[in-house]
């Protein structure tokens, strides 16, 4: 439930070109990003998912296109007094301030504080570092003094470029933890482009895969993988039989086999079937099953597929 005048689209972008000089980046980009949605953008290097993060927080100007923020231009973010929040790859913090001096000044511009620079430390798990200066903390800590930075207020979008280069392993549960954290308990809405596929799918409820400029495939979790198929490898003998006794049943698209007929791998596409239901088929049958892996459909896979025929 929403409040009146509250909008669903946190992020609407139509139509948008954005050029360097004589070079197009970005033509006729759209995406909508809606409220309570951890959205990933994942695209090869260079095919300009940090352009399209920076013009959606007014840090670049663009040729063409519609692009509003929770209702505004970019160039009117400043009137949200910290609603809006971007995290870049390379945090950008004054290298001679300390930890906490940074905090104390967060909070100073923020419109509306919620947290004291203490408890964002704690919440990062920087309060050791409170008195370091910033270029004296490791990558993954000034990332991690970023983060905090943003959290002095309560954003309602938060926009985040590679938040994971630079953690350790850690660091990065963390990350996904406070995501999964900010957005349930505070239904804060996520912008994030990243290369870690296996991350953003731990955490994004939607993808937008940016190639050749524009977004070529998005949607939700959901909608995306419904229509892919779901793959199950079967090591088992007599594959004659197993093959003729897989294509009979209901559920299965395809049924392919490589290998002697005594130890053959049998390659399936499920529709509407799962591998329980097969292994008891087959070993009803007297066929011996040596091994059942089920590969299911990842973004990995959609990525790939979009970047080979596109
Ligand atoms: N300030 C700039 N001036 C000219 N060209 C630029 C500028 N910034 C980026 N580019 C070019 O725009 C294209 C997109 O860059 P961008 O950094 O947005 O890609 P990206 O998807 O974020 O890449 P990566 O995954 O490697 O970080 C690249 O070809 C890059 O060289």
């Amino acid at each position: 439930m929403t409040g009146a005048g509250t909008i669903e689209q946190v992020l609407s972008i139509a139509a948008l070109e954005k050029r360097y000089g004589n070079t197009r980046v970005l033509a006729q980009l759209d995406l909508t990003v809606q409220r309570g949605a951890i959205h990933g953008l994942v695209g090869l290097n260079g095919s300009g998912k940090t352009t399209t993060l920076e013009c959606v927080l007014g840090m670049q100007t663009f040729q063409a296109g519609e692009l509003t923020v929770l209702g505004r231009a970019p160039s009117r973010l400043w009137q949200g007094r910290g609603d809006v929040v971007g995290i870049f790859d390379a945090p950008s913090l004054h290298p001679t301030l300390t930890v906490r001096q940074v905090l104390e000044h967060a909070r100073l511009i923020c419109g509306q504080p919620v947290r004291s620079p203490a408890e964002v430390e704690t919440l990062l798990g920087i309060s050791r570092y409170s008195n370091y200066k910033i270029k004296q903390l490791s990558l993954g800590n000034r990332r991690r003094a970023s983060i905090a930075q943003a959290l002095i207020g309560q954003p309602e979008f938060i926009v985040l470029d590679e938040p994971f280069n630079g953690l350790d392993a850690g660091g990065v549960d963390d990350v996904l933890a406070l995501i999964r954290q900010l957005n349930l308990q505070h239904g804060t809405t996520f912008l994030l482009s990243s290369h870690q596929l296996a991350y953003l799918e731990n955490i994004c409820t939607d993808f937008a895969i940016l190639h050749q400029g524009h977004i070529a495939l998005n949607g939700s979790v959901d909608t995306l993988f419904r229509d892919q198929h779901t793959q199950l490898n079967v090591r088992c003998d007599q594959s004659a039989k197993a093959c003729a006794l897989l294509t009979a049943m209901s559920g299965i698209s395809s049924v392919t086999s490589a290998g002697p007929d005594e130890d053959a791998l049998l390659t399936l596409t499920l529709d509407n079937i799962d591998a329980a239901t097969i292994n008891s088929a087959l070993v009803h049958a007297g066929i011996a099953v040596a091994g059942l892996e089920l590969q299911k459909p990842s973004l990995a896979q959609l990525f790939h597929n979009i970047v080979e025929t596109h």
